[in-house]
């Protein structure tokens, strides 16, 4: 099964959806996936680590300060308690910015049982290690299936029900007798079903996670030029050739240069360098109109992933001999 693809609609693969399932982190996204999730009917148990956002969740439906307008369902319970958030959950969702992905996944596994799948949300690579988000993941996590959720997904655009489409990917490799609809990729994707939320499910992590990675620091450039005063022809520029970059890394790491063309890679590399609604497009645009970096996003801090990863990317990409000029 190891090298088989899998790749499709979820609808190809009729699965049982999660009952239970808890979502670490309580940003915009963690939030936003841990509402689709339950308004799929799972129950859904979310951490976060600020009790004055979980209260408000509890209290009053609502989190105001990462989902503005967004009504939260009943089954869906915020916890400051991670081993609470945990228990008895059949899937968990790692929903916290890449930085803090090691430390939150060795948390994690104090509490969870060998098994339990575990999909890692982040988009970014470790610095310094050069790994993807599942890889480090896998590094703290011995004995569960790990994979990703990736795509082209606004936060609140998502928790607004508008209609949107993303990728689960774990690996088939695991347990002999899995079958494809087993598969936490499709349980996952099931789970997450609903009128507006679409997921389709491959088993190419590498290069699900290198378009999450790469499309954000090619959204900061696309910024930094329209800040600057360029027009659409710059941008469409940047796009393709960003687009040939995140092929050319993804191969280079085993990745399949299809995945790249699909949701998590041209459809997310679209989305984020064509919005200021991205905080990696909002953030180059204002550095390109002239702001220093202390007066953006009018000083306060902002989760802007491709700023890191620029780096971490660019040092994978040297070590790799993959030429990736933007
Ligand atoms: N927002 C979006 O539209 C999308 C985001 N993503 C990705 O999701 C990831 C998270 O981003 P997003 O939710 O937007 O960011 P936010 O800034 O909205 O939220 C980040 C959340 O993570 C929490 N957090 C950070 N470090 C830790 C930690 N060590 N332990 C527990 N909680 C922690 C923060 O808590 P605190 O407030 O206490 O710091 C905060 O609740 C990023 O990699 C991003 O690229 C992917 C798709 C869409
Ligand atoms: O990843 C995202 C949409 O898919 C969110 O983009 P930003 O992190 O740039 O806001």
């Amino acid at each position: 099964m190891k090298d088989q693809v899998v790749s499709g609609a979820p609808s190809s693969f009729p699965a049982h959806p999660y009952r239970k399932a808890a979502v670490i982190g309580a940003g915009s996204w963690g939030t936003a996936l841990a509402v689709t999730m339950a308004r799929a009917g799972c129950a859904v148990s979310i951490y976060g680590r600020d009790p004055e956002v979980i209260a408000e969740m509890n209290t009053k439906s609502t989190t105001e300060r990462f989902l503005p307008g967004v009504s939260l369902p009943g089954n869906l319970t915020g916890v400051t308690d991670m081993a609470q958030a945990l228990e008895g959950a059949e899937a968990v969702l790692i929903v916290v910015p890449s930085r803090s992905v090691r430390e939150v996944s060795r948390q994690v596994a104090e509490h969870v049982p060998a098994g339990i799948p575990i999909a890692v949300c982040a988009k970014g690579i470790e610095p310094d290690t050069g790994l993807l988000m599942t890889q480090v993941a896998e590094q703290e996590l011995n004995g569960h299936p790990i994979g990703c959720l990736s795509g082209p997904t606004f936060a609140l655009e998502t928790a607004l029900g508008h209609p949107t489409a993303a990728t689960a990917a774990f690996p088939f490799s695991y347990g002999d007798r899995l079958k494809p609809h087993d598969s936490p990729a499709v349980r996952l994707a099931v789970s997450l079903s609903t009128e507006s939320f679409r997921v389709y499910v491959s088993d190419d992590l590498v290069g699900v996670e290198i378009g999450g990675a790469v499309k954000n620091i090619i959204a900061i450039a696309c910024g930094l030029m329209t800040g600057a005063g360029f027009a659409e022809n710059t941008r469409a520029a940047l796009i393709t050739r960003g687009l040939d970059e995140m092929k050319a890394l993804a191969e280079a790491l085993g990745g399949r240069r299809e995945t790249v063309t699909g949701l998590s890679g041209i459809g997310d590399l679209a989305l984020t360098c064509s919005s200021a609604t991205s905080r990696n497009m909002a953030l180059g645009q204002q550095l390109g109109e002239g702001l220093s970096r202390a007066q953006c996003f009018e000083g306060k801090p902002v989760v802007v992933e491709g700023e890191l990863n620029a780096i971490s990317v660019t040092d994978l990409a040297r070590s790799l001999k993959v030429a990736m000029p933007i």
